[in-house]
């Protein structure tokens, strides 16, 4: 396999990192096939918490980067480069550990990974050809986010808003915004930003038809 490309979509959580990334891959792939592009999530890489009880695990600052497995996530992006398969873990919000399932992600020529605190680690930052930050207000961030772990991650309104002033919040000061500075891009309007959608998925293009 040529040169491969990674390209790595971050910033705040409800920013619309999952949608940009999957409007990306889904409409490549309804145009080309799925054997040239990949699509990973951070997220996938929280740390396995089956040892520890649920009580315990709720305690967890999950906005941390100690709370991902970075290095496993460093090593997949490299053996995807080198054209190995990787087997990446599912995790669950509502249990808050990995689940017993991997998805094997064959390798391609273009990996798109999106997570909140991907730029924030220069081990990652090292793996990624193109930086994308999705530049959302936060506060548009916090309804979206409250819609959703009410609808999708079985949550109270209580819960959320305890977690978003406790680590949520203070997290996208202290480590998701800084990492604003090695984007190469800065989206605003979140996942719906089709103008920004379509720049991507051309530069993709470009890269296939190089290669
Ligand atoms: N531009 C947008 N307009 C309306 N809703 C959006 C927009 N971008 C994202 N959303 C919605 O906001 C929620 C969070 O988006 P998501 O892509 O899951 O964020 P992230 O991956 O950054 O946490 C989802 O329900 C998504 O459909
Ligand atoms: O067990 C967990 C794991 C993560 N979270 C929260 O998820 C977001 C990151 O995911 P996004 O899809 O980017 O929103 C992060 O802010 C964590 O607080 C969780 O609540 N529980």
């Amino acid at each position: 396999m040529g040169k491969n490309t990674i390209i790595a979509i971050a910033g705040a959580s409800a920013s619309g990192k999952s949608l940009f990334a999957s409007t990306v891959y889904q409409e490549l792939v309804a145009e080309l096939g799925d054997e040239r592009i990949a699509i990973l999530s951070e997220d996938a890489y929280y740390r396995d918490q089956s040892h520890l009880s649920f009580e315990q695990r709720i305690l967890t600052n999950y906005d941390h980067p100690a709370a991902f497995e970075h290095q496993l996530l460093t090593s997949h992006l490299h053996a995807l480069r080198s054209g190995e398969a990787i087997k990446m873990p599912q995790y669950s919000y509502k249990t808050h550990t990995r689940t017993e399932e991997t998805i094997t992600v064959q390798p391609a020529k273009v990996v798109l990974v999106e997570g909140i605190l991907l730029l924030t680690d220069a081990r990652l930052r090292s793996q990624f050809d193109i930086t994308v930050f999705m530049d959302t207000p936060l506060d548009i961030c916090l309804l979206r986010r409250i819609k959703r772990d009410l609808e999708d991650r079985g949550r109270s309104l209580s819960s959320v808003t305890e977690q978003y002033e406790t680590t949520v919040r203070p997290a996208f000061f202290e480590f998701i915004a800084p990492s604003k500075q090695y984007a190469d891009l800065v989206v605003t309007r979140g996942g719906k930003n089709q103008i920004a959608v379509d720049i991507i998925k051309t530069k993709i293009r470009q890269l296939l038809a190089e290669k």
